[in-house]
């Protein structure tokens, strides 16, 4: 993907002033990038993550996916939100083949391909679960199967962890990372967690206080130095300097 100078405003109403969300951000995401974008609240990480999906129309700037303009939302490119948005009438098996269902995938490839996600997010055995019967993990986990099933290019994630306790964050941050490393998606992530950034991504990414810009760019390799534990990475004196780095450029941010 590559985005060029890129600005958006939101035009104000009768209650709101008009408010510059993003201004001239560039940024180019190869194909199996995982790239994890930090920065001060309000700065438009959600903004830049929307335009980014095709719901929202930058105001100024170009934003470009395989060579084609995004324009509009796509198959191509699957959000996964904080807050997992799934059908409650439909149980955890028909909620991931829904997509499938709805492009008309031969019935026998999208019930194949439900399953496998399925397996992949652990849930299997709740198949035939409501989401209601679920724990807030385990719809998170129902949502990244229906994103995956349709088989995106790229995911692009909103606080996917935010709400999950501790625990749970954890789990799916393993789940994620063995899910990126086998799929080979292109994956875009916006967290407030540094530690999180730094061991899920391959790149991390931290913008500046409204209209938000990129002011920090850094490739790292702990995530793919690491199989089952973070803990090795977190004590490398270069995560340590990277840690401390990205945490003084937020608390500046803050200040504002
Ligand atoms: N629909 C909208 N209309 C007007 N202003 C908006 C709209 N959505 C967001 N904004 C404003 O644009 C700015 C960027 O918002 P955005 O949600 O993208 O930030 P963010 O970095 O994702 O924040 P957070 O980390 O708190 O989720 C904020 O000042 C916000 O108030």
């Amino acid at each position: 993907m590559t985005i060029r100078d890129l600005s958006l405003r939101y035009e104000g109403t009768d209650h709101s002033r008009e408010t510059l969300a993003l201004s001239g951000v560039n940024l180019d995401i190869m194909e199996g990038d995982f790239v994890c974008v930090l920065g001060p609240s309000g700065c438009g990480k959600s903004t830049l993550l929307n335009i980014m999906a095709g719901l929202l129309q930058a105001t100024e700037g170009t934003i470009e996916m395989l060579g084609e303009p995004v324009t509009g939302v796509d198959w191509k490119r699957a959000v996964v939100f904080q807050t997992p948005t799934l059908y409650p009438w439909l149980d955890v098996y028909k909620n991931v083949a829904f997509g499938p269902d709805v492009r008309g995938i031969d019935k026998k490839e999208a019930e194949d391909r439900a399953k496998t996600y399925l397996n992949l997010v652990g849930l299997a055995d709740f198949a035939h679960a409501r989401p209601y019967e679920l724990s807030g993990g385990m719809r998170q986990r129902v949502a990244l199967a229906r994103a995956l099933v349709n088989d995106p290019k790229m995911l692009l994630m909103d606080e996917p962890f935010g709400a999950l306790d501790a625990f749970t964050r954890n789990t799916m941050q393993d789940l994620i990372r063995k899910i990126w490393k086998e799929t080979k998606k292109t994956v875009f992530l916006i967290t407030h967690d540094v530690d999180e950034a730094l061991t899920l991504g391959t790149r991390i990414i931290a913008m500046s206080p409204r209209p938000g810009r990129i002011i920090k760019e850094a490739e790292i390799g702990f995530t793919l130095q690491m199989e089952d534990s973070q803990e090795d990475a977190r004590y490398s004196p270069e995560y340590i300097h990277l840690r401390k780095e990205i945490l003084q450029l937020m608390a500046e941010g803050q200040k504002g």
